[in-house]
């Protein structure tokens, strides 16, 4: 498993061993496909880890699952930023910055397009209430956790064992106090893995840290320090219901075309047909829907916007 990237350099874990690291380049047959964190690689080479060696990444397996990032002033292109974490851990803080729900909504629509789980962590629980907060995506159905500094953590452990799981959130959420309190050591270990590269580590790559735990459920956490927005430009509104079983069979009785968001514009729209639970959750994927329809430009400049 890929863990780090870094100029040239992969980091790469072997048999899932953190303590097994390869640094890995490229090889020639590789063509132009991306080796991205979390990319399952066949490597060649010297396999030792020993310092000053370095294997051959020959093989990228398919992926199950992927998260894309928006083209920004940064980076010309809309790219694959973590591979086959099957969860996305989305932190938000309460206050101090304010919760964004621009920023949310983007990033569970990356995740239900790209397959990971997402879960709403909330950050600062001691500055503010979460009722109002929850209450308005409560209607997804989705995982929501507390994770503030006094806050225990064993809801956030317990749901991220096993797995392998994406954190994304803005500058200053307390992404970094969480990544310190689930990863003992995480300074040091994003330093021995993304350490790796030939110039000195850039805090803009993402690096996979192994969570505590024994090794057979060993889970890890994909820290996305470079993320501010996600590659939906190419997104269509049934990629998004597709997220829902029982929503996905609805919409097969839509008529043609049909992008679900109900009267006027399309009334004959097979959501509105759903009773109970589906029809509660159908509403809200629908808001969401509507509220990812903006520009990514838009959604970039909000980014941008400190607070
Ligand atoms: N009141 C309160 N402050 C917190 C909490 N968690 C983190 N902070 C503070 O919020 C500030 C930002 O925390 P960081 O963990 O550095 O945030 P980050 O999201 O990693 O931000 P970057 O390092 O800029 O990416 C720090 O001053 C933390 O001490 C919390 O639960 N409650
Ligand atoms: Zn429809």
């Amino acid at each position: 498993m890929v863990v780090s990237v870094d100029r040239g350099r992969w980091g790469c874990v072997i048999g899932g061993d953190p303590d097994r690291l390869v640094v890995a380049m490229r090889a020639r047959e590789l063509g132009r496909t991306p080796v991205v964190v979390g990319d399952q690689v066949s490597v060649v080479g010297d396999l030792t880890g020993r310092p000053d060696t370095l294997a051959r990444i020959v093989k990228v397996a398919e992926r199950s699952t992927v998260l894309r990032r928006t083209a920004d002033d940064t980076d010309p292109y809309e790219r694959i930023v973590v591979a086959n974490a099957d969860q996305l851990l989305i932190v938000t803080a309460l206050a101090d910055p304010p919760p964004r729900t621009g920023f949310v909504e983007r990033a569970l629509a990356a995740a239900f397009v790209g397959g990971l789980m997402p879960i709403l962590c909330l950050t600062k629980s001691d500055l503010a209430d979460p009722a109002e907060f929850t209450r308005a995506f409560a209607d997804l159905d989705l995982p929501i956790v507390l994770a503030g500094q006094a806050d225990p953590l064993d809801a956030v452990t317990g749901m991220l064992a096993g797995h392998i799981t994406a954190l994304i959130g803005h500058s200053g959420v307390g992404k970094s106090t969480l990544v310190n309190r689930l990863v003992p050591d995480a300074d040091r270990a994003t330093g021995v893995v993304s350490g790796v590269g030939k110039g000195r580590h850039t805090s803009t790559q993402s690096v996979a840290l192994p969570l505590p735990g024994p090794a057979r459920r060993r889970g890890w956490v994909i820290d996305t320090p470079g993320i501010r927005s996600f590659g939906l430009a190419h997104v269509t509104p049934d990629d998004i219901v597709d997220a829902f079983d029982d929503l996905r069979d609805a919409i097969e009785d839509c008529p043609r075309g049909c992008t679900h968001l109900g009267p006027p514009a399309d009334p004959e729209c097979a959501l509105d047909q759903l009773e109970g639970n589906s029809y509660r959750r159908a509403m809200a994927v629908r808001a969401l829907l509507v509220a990812v329809t903006g520009s990514p430009e838009a959604d970039s400049e909000r980014m941008h916007d400190p607070h």
